[in-house]
């Protein structure tokens, strides 16, 4: 699992917008092969969608072959209310962008059998070939989607009951009353995230700090659902610098490092396969032989000093002298005085 920190939100969501528009180009969809995207609803991603339709109305992406399946919708509430999901998906993206209305795909929580609207919602999943990329968000108590603490780690989409504080928190959208909030919602599960092919999860703000931190530092646990990203083989959480507020510096730290090592690792990619000199590296020590027959007396202090390497070698192809004028010569020429004349 990576963990991206930005800044504050606005960086962090402008991060994940310009990832997923990579992720489709790269993808290259069309209609026989569409991308498909798991989408999510909330607050904490309001800003992605609004960079991803800018980046639409800019040409550096199209969605018209792109398939989407939302994560969750509230039972019994009306679609045209403001505050259902449909509503939300459309205010903010949908009607922005050139998707195709029969790619989208909204869980309707006002169906008369909810189990067997939820059995379809997964066949389609399957029929789309797979959530190419899901991206998610998570509730101050560590859910992702519906899928409260308690849920089992490998649920499918099903009906789901909102833990209170996740009424709590969603009554804001519902004029802070409580009873407005619908107490039950349609959910894909935390099995149908982990089938995805890539999770990315947007958590930013200090409310959400200590759910990150059960997330990341904390074992996989059922309590903190969305901790199943630990088991997932491409997993990326973006946040701001206030939601690691309860993370340990060392882990920030580690997390940053990785990320700064990975860039540089881009660059050393390019000067692997420009440089000759690599390859030869490569080949040198397999004409080395090493004389067994040497056996150093085991001194009267009884330690074994490893003798060095050095002077072992025997009858080598390429003399020591050359392996480390070889050697030296690729100091030199180190990254850091290649980057600067380099396009990236
Ligand atoms: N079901 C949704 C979740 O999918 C979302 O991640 C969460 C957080 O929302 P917000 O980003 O507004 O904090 O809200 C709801 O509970």
């Amino acid at each position: 699992m990576k963990l991206i920190v930005r800044d504050d939100a606005i960086a962090a969501s402008e991060y994940v917008a310009q990832y997923i528009i990579q992720r489709i180009n790269d993808f290259a969809p069309t209609a026989d092969r569409p991308f498909v995207l798991g989408l999510p609803t909330g607050s904490s991603p309001e800003l992605i969608y609004r960079h991803l339709v800018q980046a639409y109305k800019n040409d550096d992406v199209s969605f018209a072959n792109v398939v989407t399946f939302n994560m969750d919708e509230y039972v019994d509430l009306p679609e045209e209310h403001p505050e259902s999901y449909h509503s939300f998906m459309y205010k903010h993206f949908f009607s922005h962008v050139d998707i195709r209305p029969s790619n989208v795909h909204l869980l309707n929580g006002n169906a008369p059998d909810l189990d067997a609207e939820c059995a379809a919602y997964e066949q389609k999943i399957q029929e789309a070939g797979g959530i190419e990329l899901f991206l998610g968000g998570i509730g101050p108590d560590g859910h992702i989607a519906f899928n409260e603490p308690g849920s089992s780690l490998r649920s499918r989409t099903r009906v789901a009951t909102l833990a209170e504080d996740t009424i709590r928190a969603n009554s804001r959208f519902f004029d802070n009353d409580i009873s407005q909030v619908p107490k039950q919602a349609l959910s894909v599960g935390v099995g149908t995230v982990m089938d995805a092919r890539e999770v990315i999860l947007i958590i930013t703000g200090s409310h959400k700090a200590a759910a990150l931190q059960r997330v990341v530092e904390g074992g996989l646990s059922q309590i903190w659902t969305a901790s199943c990203l630990q088991m997932h083989e491409h997993a990326m959480i973006v946040c701001d610098e206030a939601a690691t507020d309860e993370l340990q510096v060392k882990t920030v730290k580690y997390f940053k490092s990785i990320e700064k090592i990975e860039q540089e690792q881009l660059l050393r990619k390019q000067a692997r396969a420009e440089d000759p000199r690599f390859a030869q590296w490569r080949g040198a020590l397999k004409k080395l032989q090493v004389d067994t027959t040497q056996k150093a007396p085991v001194p009267v202090d009884g330690e074994l000093t490893p003798d060095s390497m050095k002077s072992r070698l025997v009858d080598s192809a390429i003399a020591i002298d050359d392996m480390e004028k070889l050697e030296d010569g690729l100091k030199l020429t180190s990254m850091g005085s290649r980057v600067n004349s380099m396009t990236i």
